[in-house]
């Protein structure tokens, strides 16, 4: 299988604070890969060193691929400006507009602005940003965050089918087990000041939202994320 990044040994203070603290990551072609840890413990700081948004202080970056797309947390869209035209900013080709609209299930939604959309259609909407460049790998910074359940497992579910059909290999960065297990195939719990991964779980396969096997697997990932806190 092809690497597509390769991380090895990350340090990154902000001033005097360490967040990263030697960070080794090794991803592939159609990877699903999730980070999960407690709050502040510089999830979104490493998204940032991978996208290059940030330069770690010290430790190696190898980018194999041609085009990234990025979920970031806080939304990116302009309010003023309706559906279509928020794609455009980022890609004015008409062919791929329609696609990526299909893909994501706004088909329909053009003229809609951001401020007439549910949460769930403008996080889609989010979705299509990022995708509409086919990007090899994609961030995903808490992509679900403040969607309820219902919304939230729909989303899940199509993104899980649509990264797959389309082979992009994804991280993606999260505080909730269920949506980590549902999506990822290997997660990393990344913990303490400066973070490192301390602990991974390989799946053998994505696992569905109600999989009974869930709790045990949310309890071994919360143990690892409560000595965190312990340890902060
Ligand atoms: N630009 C910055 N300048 C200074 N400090 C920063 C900056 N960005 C983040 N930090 C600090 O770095 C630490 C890690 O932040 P980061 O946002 O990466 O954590 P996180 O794990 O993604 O948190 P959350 O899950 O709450 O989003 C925090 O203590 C934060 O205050």
């Amino acid at each position: 299988m092809k690497c597509i990044l390769e991380l090895k040994g990350i340090f990154k203070n902000y001033g005097k604070l360490p967040v990263l603290g030697g960070i080794d990551l090794k991803l592939f072609e159609s990877d699903a890969v999730a980070i999960v840890g407690p709050s502040g413990c510089g999830k979104t700081t490493l998204l940032r060193v991978i996208a290059n948004l940030e330069k770690p202080d010290s430790g190696l970056i190898n980018r194999f691929y041609n085009r990234l797309g990025f979920v970031f947390q806080e939304d990116r869209l302009i309010p003023w400006y309706n559906v279509r035209k928020n794609l455009e900013l980022v890609c004015d080709d008409e062919r791929k507009i329609q696609r990526t609209l299909q893909r994501v299930g706004l088909a329909g939604f053009e003229h809609y602005k951001p401020g007439q959309l549910s949460g769930g259609m403008k996080q889609r909407l989010n979705f299509a940003r990022a995708l509409i460049v086919e990007p090899e790998l994609l961030l995903l910074d808490e992509p679900f965050r403040s969607l309820d359940t219902p919304t939230k497992i729909r989303l899940i579910n199509d993104l899980s089918v649509l990264l797959e059909n389309m082979n992009i290999g994804y991280v993606l960065v999260t505080h909730d087990m269920r949506e980590a297990l549902s999506l990822a195939k290997r997660i990393y719990i990344m913990r303490g000041r400066p973070a490192k991964f301390v602990h991974h779980i390989e799946l053998r396969n994505k696992m569905d939202f109600f999989d009974p096997s869930f709790l045990q697997l949310e309890k071994t990932i919360l143990s690892h994320m409560e000595d965190a806190e312990a340890f902060q």
